[in-house]
């Protein structure tokens, strides 16, 4: 898949198949309009292109008025971690536009014609049913239909019911995290919930109880960590290689109360410097929530049992 990143650069392509979108998460929703993206370029003969926006519109517009409470938003993919499912999806072409307030004022008519005719040169539009674009959203599937004679393109809905068909919204998947209900949001995405980091330093407590935590500090900060509690996942490191690995997203009040949230991870099968690397975790089941222990004894007899239900979990 290639990468554009500049409307400019983007390299005029004959018979696109094109769909566009915000795509966060890269969710089983999408994935059928994805799916249904590739099938007809497969049946044209052409590249199957994606557009999509960075930052997120949302950020850069604010709320939409009506819900206020998504002011803190929260995002379920970086864009490399977007870029990485488009790209297992079978898009051939990827085209980040810079999402800025200038561009949020275009209108429907200057993103037709300056986006999908000049730049891509779409000859096939396959678009999610609730699809807007343009200024305040004007533009959709009625538009684009009404008009595709005059443009010199098709243009496909996918309807409501195949893509609510897998029951799936980013908002849900969202409310899964939050709740550290890792299996639903794993269903829904149609892969493990992922989240990358730098190792930072913390307390040097980890390692004088025998399990030391690689402390995590995300890259994005806008990216969602899911709730508070222990969970069985994989971690990768920047070599590449991934181990079993238990985590813990919480306060530490068996150390000390009022202590920030950190996100530290032991793998199990490891030992050496993790210092200022990456490390890429993926959720796979939750175990428990955080608890008080009476003293360091007793949480690293916790420990223990926690590697052990780590290993069952990772096991399945
Ligand atoms: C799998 C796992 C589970 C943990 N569970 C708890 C817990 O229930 N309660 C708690 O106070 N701390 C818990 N901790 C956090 C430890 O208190 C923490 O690893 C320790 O403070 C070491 O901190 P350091 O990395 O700053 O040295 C857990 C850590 C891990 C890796
Ligand atoms: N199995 C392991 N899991 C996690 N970190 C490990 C492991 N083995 C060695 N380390 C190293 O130990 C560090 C964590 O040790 P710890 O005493 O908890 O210190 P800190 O409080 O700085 O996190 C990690 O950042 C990493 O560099």
């Amino acid at each position: 898949m290639q990468v554009i990143r500049d409307l400019a650069d983007f390299p005029f392509l004959t018979n696109a198949v094109v769909t566009s979108g915000t795509f966060d998460g890269v969710h089983r929703g999408h994935q059928r309009i994805l799916a249904r993206l590739r099938q007809v370029a497969d049946a044209v003969g052409g590249p199957a292109v994606v557009i999509t926006y960075w930052p997120h519109p949302r950020l850069v517009l604010g709320p939409p008025p009506t819900h206020p409470e998504l002011l803190e938003l929260q995002l379920l993919n970086t864009l490399d971690e977007r870029i990485v499912r488009l790209a297992e999806f079978g898009v051939d072409y990827l085209l980040v536009m810079p999402f800025t307030r200038e561009f949020a004022q275009w209108t429907s008519e200057q993103y037709i014609q300056e986006i999908l005719l000049k730049a891509v040169g779409a000859k096939h539009l396959v678009i999610g049913y609730d699809h807007r674009f343009g200024k305040n959203r004007e533009g959709g599937f009625e538009y684009l239909s009404q008009h595709a004679g005059r443009y010199g393109f098709t243009v496909e809905e996918i309807p409501r019911q195949d893509v609510d068909a897998v029951g799936v919204s980013s908002t849900r998947i969202r409310q899964a995290l939050r709740t550290g209900d890792v299996a639903t949001a794993t269903r829904y995405l149609g892969y493990e919930y992922p989240l990358t980091g730098t190792v930072v330093h913390g307390q040097k407590l980890g390692r004088t109880i025998g399990y030391p935590t690689a402390n995590l500090q995300p890259t994005e900060a806008l990216k969602l960590v899911p709730a508070q509690g222990i969970y069985a996942v994989w971690a990768t490191t920047a070599a590449g290689t991934r181990h079993q690995a238990m985590l813990s997203i919480g306060v530490r009040p068996t150390i000390g109360a009022g202590l920030a949230q950190t996100v530290e991870v032991n793998l199990l099968d490891f030992s050496g410097d993790l210092y200022d690397q990456q490390l890429t975790l993926e959720f796979v089941a939750w175990l428990r929530g955080e608890e008080k222990y009476d003293g360091l004894d007793a949480l690293t007899a916790q420990l223990a049992l926690d590697a052990q239900a780590t290993r069952a979990a990772l096991a399945q």
